[in-house]
């Protein structure tokens, strides 16, 4: 018998706005993520990526079919989910350590015991995560006297602190010069592979996609849907050479036909 997978998706639907006349968003969208597992989802611009991350991080209720976190009904409270965008929000008031603390004072079991240990225990937990990515020092630090790519590592290690069992990652690297953000893919890869969580990672960059992913999902054009699951067998812990090897090379050239046909609306052909 197979586990349970912990993220179902089930012939969904999802129409924003008037039930008849709205935008369809995603059409007959069927994904099924294994715990453990780090599936890219690519595809053309508005075909629906982000709205799946919306579904199953239980902010957005599909129009129809079923979405499964962990054999539940996915809601914003069933399992712990780390969440990163393109631009982290960080609250300017607040020290990088604290901004980075507050999944731990909202996130249970962490949060009754907040009062108690957010100036030992959890402020030794955010500066060892600090350290992991090269942030070691910056604690006290302000959002505005880091620079972008310090932002982004802060922002991976508040997603993270709390041990989620998913991380939901939107374009987290979209705004970054290409040597941080390659300088990121190794930060993550180490994060995931020491950690376990499962990762859904949302991306327009191919490269990216084949470097950290198990499995690239291809969408097709609004209404979005899953074409093509292509499985990405290069071995761990991967590297920036790894997406220069010829094997990596196709990958990314088979990737990239299959995103301009969907957005041609012509049907896909895999490693075509
Ligand atoms: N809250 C909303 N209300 C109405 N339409 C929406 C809403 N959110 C998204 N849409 C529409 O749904 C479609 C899918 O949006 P979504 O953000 O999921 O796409 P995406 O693939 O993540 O886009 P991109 O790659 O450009 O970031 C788009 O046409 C978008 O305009």
């Amino acid at each position: 018998m197979q586990d349970t997978p912990l993220i179902e998706l089930s012939q969904v639907t999802v129409r924003y706005g008037d039930p008849d006349s709205g935008t369809l968003a995603l059409t007959q969208t069927s994904l099924r993520i294994d715990r453990g597992d780090f599936v890219a989802l690519v595809g053309p611009s508005g075909c629906g990526k982000s709205t799946i991350l919306k579904l199953v991080a239980g902010l957005l209720t599909a129009s129809s079919g079923g979405v499964l976190l962990n054999g539940r009904e996915a809601n914003c409270k069933g399992i712990g989910i780390g969440l990163a965008f393109q631009n982290p929000t960080m609250m300017p008031w607040l020290t990088i350590r604290e901004n980075i603390m507050i999944p731990l004072k909202i996130v249970e079991p962490y949060r009754g015991q907040y009062a108690r240990k957010k100036k030992g225990e959890f402020a030794e937990k955010a500066d060892a995560m600090l350290a992991r990515v090269g942030l070691a020092g910056f604690g006290d630090k302000r959002p505005w006297e880091l620079s972008g790519g310090m932002l982004q590592r802060a922002s991976l290690c508040r997603a993270l602190i709390h041990e989620p069992q998913l991380l939901l990652l939107d374009e987290p690297f979209g705004a970054l010069d290409s040597f941080t953000r390659e300088e990121l893919w190794d930060i993550l890869q180490q994060l995931w592979m020491d950690t376990g969580s499962t990762v859904l990672l949302v991306t327009h960059d191919l490269r990216e996609a084949a470097y950290l992913a198990n499995r690239v999902c291809v969408m097709s054009s609004r209404p979005g849907r899953i074409l093509e699951d292509c499985p990405v067998p290069f071995p761990r812990p991967r590297s920036e050479e790894t997406t220069y090897q010829p094997e990596c090379v196709s990958l990314i050239h088979s990737l990239r036909k299959q995103i301009a046909d969907a957005r041609a609306g012509e049907p896909t052909q895999e490693n075509a």
